[in-house]
């Protein structure tokens, strides 16, 4: 064993030596075996080792001025055994004193990371191992006496391990003697001078002693263009109980904020057990653990669960050991009998209790609390002291902010705050001295603390003076305090920091986040069914408002992404305390949206497909007319025998159906040009259809007639292409024209890919964009009056309630960004993929589908024996979609209105007409398989996720520090 000593004058300046096992004076003398400029030509102290002890031993001599130990006064003549890390102060001049056991041994090398046995045992003991035993003895100093040859034994049992004390001298866990006892994580085993921590999997030698210390050096932070905290600079002792107090507004929350990292301060610098705190990812290493005012646990999970979940996001351990943590936490914290109780059902100490217990599972070595007993009935209030005075004896530092003098004397120390600047910091006696006046001895220590409020209150003397009259006073800190250097505290760069082994793998946190969502959720089951019986009740609603299965699929497009918008609209916003905690403990950014986007898309993508099975169901009660299921299975049956053309015709090829003049949509042609043009060399006829297999007719039957894919279905076979005044189409040549026909499955493929995806992608669009509305709002009230805002758009501009050609031209243009137009095409395309186009031209702004004489079809049918007609604009389901995707002013020429007479009547109506290039029609027959238009809404909408997911996670970047 080796012992430093450190000693730092006034001034800062310090000098480090290593003691020699005979005794050494040390003083004002040139004799002195440690001489001090200290201006007193006399020894102080004398320093010398005791084996008997294993340690050092101070002795005061009959020294001139006072001595004092760890801030405790030394009376003269006095003795004192010096354990790692003490602080001996006189005259200004700092002496620490480090004892450097020697790094344990295993396996021949040293190391201060003992992984513990898969099986079998290991010891820890003196020396070197015996005989034979090398493999699996730890050896410690030789010249350590407290410690035994074989002092204690940890063996693997059970999944666990159990540690055995075999000492002479006694081994302690967690402060208290044992003989058998299973280690949990964050154990802490004391053995000589050897303090050991246990990480789950491994021993960790905790080779310094000031773990838990705090030291603020100048911290000063602006805001508003004011200083709120101001030139602070502090040290708080490893395991002390400190009181951050002061009147409202007056800069204890900053200072703790900054003391703890969460709100890092403009200027200063902040050390936690030596360490300096750099950035936030050290919060997490340095073992700093904080409580905001706000809880940081979802209230509707039991005490159990928020625990487990918790330790399962901190803490990389199997499962089994995390529970032996919580078991012992809630032991600690006096939760018994509240552990499986919802937290919403516990009273604000005991929910307290909980956010401290999460703040625990990680072991931190130093805990800060933001108000912990505000609102608290003064009965809790003095509990929740007394168990964090509890947490400080066991060994954490804690550190709160808080109002109340009447517990003042639970903590050991005050640090009083006016103005951001520390105006006092000593214990509560001290405090009495300090403000209350020291001249009335004896009265003071009764007097009430409160009354420092009033004496601070006095705005007459400014925070400044205030300040200078404490740093004027014997309780001021010796000016070198702050320049302790960190010497041998870091001189193996490890004690509570370095924990980047034990950070949970994404994965594992993702899983742990998505059981989290689905627990709070199933919780409330009212809550989950009103989810699902929206969903129903929306989906008959639309079905008995309108027989228009274009309509009614649109009005779903909106009804998922309202869906998918308002489930997640509050869900950040609303844990966003939980998530700067978790943040801090190393959660990922992208692990916390991933879980947000994962669980919340696959509720959207449940009730969107409960909305779409209901709508359909109840569409057929209610609708009966739109389904046909025995002459859809004859028209299959024709489909698959039918062959085009009595000629020889030219067939274009499934993939390569007819084209001109390089228009590559759908096969369209210009009415005047179609004779002239050229066409490229037909292709090969492809084979005859085969005939179906059995049961293949019936089974596209059932499908189709359920989703409404008859027309798609059917067809999209064979077929001859014709001109407006009935006769065929033929090619440059003469050649008849006919179409080849899509292959049957194929169709019913992407029209049921496409339709899925129109619907779940409105969804999934509509949880991302609540996603990134609730990590912009500052309220979850904010997020709710975003929702509408966000969902009008989506209804005006769908291209389905006024349609894309419709639009005026800056409407137009907007309405190609928007997510639902996106989503809409997606279901246009599904509803004409592989249906044959009517006549249909582009030189009305609305298309009619003509007869062969020009005018709008009239259809007409019987219902219960009533002759009933409708035009075909208004029975056409699929009108706005065919309008859609083909009619285009802007890409087929401009159109201008102009007044047409109507024969046979004597109005005029206006029409547009296209002025600048000639009409342009489509042939009759001609199959719809044009996939371009979705693959554009697949881009827009892969960008709006882009965009979305990059603002999200920018929003969650600026929260995380509470921007
Ligand atoms: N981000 C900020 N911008 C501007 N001023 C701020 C900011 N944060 C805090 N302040 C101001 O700094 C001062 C100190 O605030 P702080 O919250 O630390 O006080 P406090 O002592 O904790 O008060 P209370 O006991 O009422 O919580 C207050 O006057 C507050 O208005």
């Amino acid at each position: 064993m080796e012992a430093r000593l450190i000693a730092v004058d006034p001034q800062g300046g310090h000098a480090e030596v290593v003691l020699p096992k005979e005794p050494v004076s040390v003083g004002g003398r040139p004799e002195d075996g440690v001489f001090l400029r200290i201006g007193v030509a006399a020894s102080i102290l004398r320093l010398r080792f005791d084996p008997s002890l294993s340690t050092w031993v101070v002795d005061v001599l009959e020294a001139p001025v006072p001595v004092r130990l760890n801030d405790e006064p030394l009376a003269e003549r006095a003795s004192a055994p010096l354990v790692n890390g003490d602080q001996l102060a006189f005259l200004g001049f700092q002496v620490g004193i480090r004892l450097i056991s020697a790094e344990p041994v295993f396996n021949g090398r040293a190391a201060s990371i003992l992984p513990l046995p898969k099986s079998g045992a290991l010891v820890f003991g003196r020396g070197e191992a015996p005989a034979g035993e090398a493999a699996g003895f730890v050896g410690l100093d030789a010249d350590d006496q407290t410690i035994s040859s074989k002092h204690f034994i940890i063996e693997r049992q059970q999944g666990g391990h159990i540690i055995r004390d075999v000492s002479r001298f006694g081994t302690t866990l967690n402060g208290v003697s044992f003989s058998t006892a299973e280690l949990v994580y964050g154990d802490r085993i004391k053995i000589g001078h050897y303090t050991f921590e246990f990480d789950g999997k491994a021993l960790r030698w905790l080779d310094h002693p000031d773990a838990g210390m705090i030291e603020a050096e100048r911290l000063t932070r602006e805001a508003g263009g004011r200083k709120i905290l101001n030139e602070v600079t502090l040290r708080v002792r490893p395991g002390e109980f400190v009181g951050i107090l002061g009147g409202s507004g007056q800069g204890k929350s900053t200072l703790l904020n900054a003391l703890c990292g969460i709100v890092p301060a403009s200027s200063g610098a902040v050390r936690v057990s030596r360490q300096l705190l750099e950035d936030r990812s050290s919060i997490r290493d340095l073992g700093v653990g904080y409580v905001p005012q706000d809880d940081i646990v979802h209230r509707e999970l039991t005490v159990n669960d928020a625990l487990l979940l918790s330790g399962r996001l901190r803490l990389n351990l199997p499962v089994a050991q995390i529970r032996a943590r919580i078991d012992r936490i809630i032991g600690q914290l006096g939760l018994e009998e509240h552990r499986a109780k919802r937290v919403y059902m516990l009273s604000g100490g005991q929910r307290k209790r909980v956010s401290i217990g999460i703040e625990l599972l990680s072991n931190p070595s130093v805990l800060f609390l933001d108000e912990p007993s505000s609102g608290l009935d003064p009965a809790t209030e003095e509990n929740l002291m007394v168990l964090l005075q509890k947490l400080a004896l066991s060994g954490i530092t804690v550190v709160c902010t808080t109002h109340v003098l009447q517990k003042a004397y639970l903590f050991d120390r005050l640090l009083f705050i006016q103005d951001g600047r520390l105006v006092f910091s000593g214990d509560s006696d001290e405090a009495r001295t300090h403000f209350l006046g020291g001249g009335q001895a004896g009265s003071q220590l009764e007097a009430p603390l409160e009354k420092i409020y009033s004496i601070l209150a006095d705005r007459s003397i400014p925070a400044e003076a205030r300040e200078q009259a404490y740093l004027a006073s014997p309780f001021a800190p010796p000016p070198a305090m702050a320049a302790a250097p960190p010497a041998a505290a870091t001189r193996r760069g490890r004690g509570k920091g370095v924990r980047d082994d034990r950070r949970v793998p994404a994965p594992r946190a993702l899983a742990t986040l998505l059981k989290r969502q689905w627990k709070i959720v199933v919780a409330d089951p009212l809550n989950l069914a009103f989810l699902l019986a929206q969903a129903v009740v929306i989906a008959i609603l639309i079905a008995w408002a309108s027989d228009d299965i274009g309509m009614r699929m649109f009005l779903m497009v909106v009804a998922s992404m309202w869906f998918g918008c308002s489930n997640a609209a509050q869900q950040i916003v609303g844990e966003i305390m939980i998530f700067r905690r978790e943040r801090v403990c190393g959660l990922g950014l992208a692990t916390y949206y991933g879980s947000k986007l994962l669980f919340l898309g696959a509720l959207t993508a449940l009730q969107t497909l409960l909305l779409f099975g209901c709508a359909h169901l109840m569409a057929r009660h209610w609708h009966p007319e739109e389904f046909n299921r025995p002459e859809f299975e004859r028209q299959l049956n024709e489909r698959y025998t039918a062959v085009a053309g009595q000629e020889e015709p030219v067939m274009a090829a499934a993939d390569d159906d007819f084209i001109a003049k390089g228009d590559e949509d759908f096969g369209l042609v210009e009415e005047q040009s179609a004779q002239s043009s050229t066409t490229p060399a037909a292709p090969a006829p492809p084979p005859p259809p085969s005939p179906p297999k059995p049961g293949t007719v019936e089974r596209l039957a059932s499908i189709g007639d359920w989703f409404h894919l008859g027309g798609n279905l059917t067809e999209s076979g064979p077929r001859d292409l014709l001109l407006e005044n009935g006769e065929r189409a033929r090619d440059p040549a003469g050649k008849l024209l006919s179409f080849a026909g899509l292959p049957i499955d194929r169709v019913l493929t992407v029209t049921l890919l496409l339709r899925a995806g129109g619907l779940l992608s409105a969804g999934l669009i509509g949880v991302i964009l609540g996603l990134t509305v609730s990590t912009l709002v500052r309220s979850a009230t904010q997020a709710v009056m975003w929702v509408p805002l966000l969902l009008i758009p989506q209804i005006l501009f769908g291209g389905f309630v006024i349609p894309y050609p419709e639009m005026s031209g800056s409407a137009r243009a907007f309405s190609r960004g928007v997510p639902s137009f996106a989503c809409q095409r997606l279901i246009d395309v599904s509803h004409v993929y592989g249906r044959a186009m009517p006549f249909l031209s582009n030189r009305t702004k609305t298309p009619v589908f003509l007869t062969t004489d020009g005018s709008k079809e009239t259809i007409e049918w019987e219902r219960a024996g009533k002759p009933l007609s409708q035009d075909y604009d208004r029975i056409s389901p699929f009108n706005r979609s065919w309008q859609n995707l083909l009619v285009v002013p802007d890409d087929r020429g401009r159109h201008k209105q102009e007044s047409v007479r109507v024969t046979g009547t004597f109005t005029t109506i206006p029409r547009d007409s296209v002025k600048s290039r000639q009409d342009v029609r489509y042939l009759k027959g001609t199959v719809f398989r044009n996939l371009q238009p979705a693959w554009a809404a697949l881009g827009c909408l892969g960008a709006w996720v882009a965009v979305c997911a990059t603002v999200t996670l920018s929003g969650l970047v600026i929260k995380q520090t509470g921007g």
